[in-house]
């Protein structure tokens, strides 16, 4: 059997990925069954603003706010692995030596005592209970003093990493639990390890050239019928700005031929969501860096930073009291064979060598309760509780 056509697991994969040092990153796509996942052999994983349209196939993964420490990732695919067929293929410029290094380490199943990256960060602050609805105080008083409309509060919550924790099992927990999330795992040397379950799309291309975005907010526990949902005028407002904002990202690009439908409420693990759904048919529309030019205007959306931008960004570095990491940046593929799926990294941990930080944040307009704001953190944090049961 040629090495083609060799079948591995992704257990296979990603461990051998950690012990050649190499940064890797697993997802699958909301409503799909397949499991994908590429290895990069370059040097570095850093990059500038990214480019969507010039490049290669790869998976991008960017923090909140970019620092020397946190930087905008690209994640190579000169190793590509299709969960379908198990098989591993190179990506016609891929360093040859050191795919071949990496195909002898899967073949040998040699595996390193490292069973995943830690962040180099030290996280040495969490938001305690006190600490958070303080700053949700602070937030209405800003917003009753019109220093801004909305500004998204988030904190992180550190627990004991359960002693059977394994990456790989976790994500296919995820899988099970989240068939409408976009699904992710990914683990760079330096930028460490975290997964999560997205529900928000933030700019999509796939191969039939149509882009997506969408106008995410709002939150409370689902109920069983979807139809049954009622939306108190808080969420409504709330989500209605960050539709405005999508809006005036298109405007300030002058393009006018997208279709918007919603808000229709949408479930996500446990939580149901108001959402807008944008479209743009890219072959009808002559706009080709549409996607690049979004997601340099949206990140970070009034979803997870806040309205106006400037102002909401601001208070969040002044006064949210931790650092999000990774935690509501942006990751995904990039120029797969089904196209180009960005995310925002919401519902999501990350996975250090002793503990596991669960983050979540809520939307603060003039209307808001800092207990109700702390629960809505507490159920959004369950998405991720719920997976880490599996290893107590
Ligand atoms: C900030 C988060 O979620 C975002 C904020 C929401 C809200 O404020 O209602 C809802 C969905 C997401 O756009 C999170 O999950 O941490």
């Amino acid at each position: 059997m040629g090495e083609e056509t060799r079948q591995y697991t992704l257990e296979n994969l990603f461990r051998a990925a950690i012990a050649q040092n190499r940064a890797v990153a697993v997802w699958r796509l909301p409503l799909t069954e397949q499991v994908l996942a590429c290895v990069s052999l370059q040097q570095s994983n850093s990059i500038g603003q990214p480019e969507l349209e010039q490049s290669p196939f790869g998976f991008l993964f960017c923090p909140f706010h970019t620092t020397e420490q946190e930087q905008q990732l690209f994640i190579k695919a000169d190793l590509y692995f299709d969960g379908a067929t198990g098989h591993i293929a190179p990506a016609a410029d891929a360093p040859a030596e050191a795919v071949q290094a990496f195909m002898d380490a899967l073949q040998s199943m040699d595996t390193s005592e490292v069973n995943w990256y830690s962040s180099e960060i030290a996280q040495t602050s969490y938001q305690t209970e006190v600490g958070f609805k303080g700053a949700v105080e602070k937030a209405i008083a800003a917003i009753t003093a019109e220093e801004m409309e909305k500004v998204v509060l988030s904190r992180n919550y550190s627990q004991k990493l359960p002693a059977n924790f394994s990456p790989v099992a976790a994500f296919e927990a995820m899988l099970q639990a989240y068939p409408n999330a976009f699904v992710s795992l990914v683990s760079v040397p330096g930028a460490g390890t975290w997964m999560g379950a997205s529900p928000e799309v933030l700019v999509s291309v796939n191969e039939d050239r149509i882009f997506k975005t969408v106008a995410l907010a709002g939150t409370q526990p689902a109920v069983e019928k979807v139809g049954d949902a009622i939306w108190r005028q808080k969420e409504i407002e709330e989500q209605g700005m960050v539709e405005r904002y999508i809006l005036n990202c298109f405007k300030s690009l002058r393009l006018r031929e997208y279709t918007e439908i919603g808000p229709r409420t949408v479930i996500a693990g446990n939580l149901m969501h108001l959402r807008t759904d944008f479209k743009v048919d890219l072959k009808e529309v002559d706009f080709p860096t549409l996607g690049t030019d979004m997601l340099r205007l949206l990140h970070p959306t009034s979803a997870v930073c806040g309205l106006p931008k400037e102002p909401a960004l601001q208070f969040i570095l002044a006064y949210e009291g931790y650092n999000r990491s990774y935690y509501s940046g942006y990751l995904g593929p990039v120029n797969s064979p089904v196209g180009t799926h960005v995310f925002v990294n919401l519902r999501c941990m990350q996975v250090r060598d002793q503990e596991i930080i669960l983050y979540a944040g809520a939307g603060i307009t003039g209307e808001s309760n800092p207990e109700k704001e702390w629960q809505e953190t507490q159920h959004k944090m369950q998405t991720m509780r719920r997976i880490l049961v599996n290893f107590e």
